[in-house]
């Protein structure tokens, strides 16, 4: 089991900065949506020239034209690129083949959105995508929603892909996750937003360390 740091609110000194603290304890660097919007893949290339030892993943969201994001996501140095699991199957088929072309870079499926989790995680299994993500977005988070029984179903129905889970995991719900042992953890506020960065992320590792 794998520790992801998502950078969603900052700017790229501010996410050096904070990766900086936290790099003994993560695995995965995640180049949030809100960061690409505002820095552009600048902020990809510059976080894997800073931290090379360090998995990058580009949090594209991406829902069309498959193959060329995934072509250019990878050129900045991403080594994960996410795609919708809304999107058509040719978009994720797409991604796919230019992950393969572009040598060991990984698709990440961000189930968010999607009603038959049950179905269309069975469909994008099926296309050889590396990783299938339950991800309870901001505004559902604002509503009081969580992944965590989003990930019980997917990994009830998963037999290629490895699996991971994004949307409000803190210090104290991350137990509740560990125990459906999902592949990878995606974690932002729970660690971005707290003021001992380093201690929780530590904590966090160490409690993944014992799960997994
Ligand atoms: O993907 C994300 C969100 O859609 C904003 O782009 C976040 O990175 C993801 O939800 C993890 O962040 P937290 O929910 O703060 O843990």
């Amino acid at each position: 089991m794998e520790l992801q740091l998502a950078l969603d609110l900052v700017d790229i000194p501010q996410g050096i900065a904070l990766v900086k603290e936290v790099e003994s304890y993560i695995d995965v660097v995640e180049i949030g949506t809100p960061v690409i919007i505002n820095e552009g893949l600048h902020a990809v290339k510059a976080m894997k020239e800073a931290f090379p030892g360090l998995k990058i993943l580009a949090d594209l969201k991406v829902m069309d034209a498959g193959g060329y994001e995934v072509m250019k996501a990878s050129e900045a140095g991403a080594d994960i690129v996410t795609i919708l699991a809304v999107a058509e199957d040719a978009t994720i088929r797409g991604a796919v083949e230019e992950a393969r072309t572009q040598g060991g870079k990984k698709i990440l499926v961000d189930m968010i959105g999607v009603k038959n989790l049950e179905q269309r995680a069975k469909e994008v299994d099926a296309l050889g995508v590396d990783y299938i993500c339950v991800h309870t977005g901001y505004d559902l988070q604002a509503e009081g929603e969580s992944p965590f029984e989003a990930l019980k179903t997917v990994k009830s129905v998963v037999k290629h892909a490895r699996t991971a889970v994004a949307g409000g995991i803190k210090l104290g719900t991350l137990p509740e996750v560990i125990a459906v042992q999902p592949d990878l953890v995606i974690v932002g506020g729970g660690i971005t937003g707290e003021s001992d960065k380093q201690a929780v992320a530590a904590q966090m590792k160490q409690l993944i360390h014992q799960g997994a």
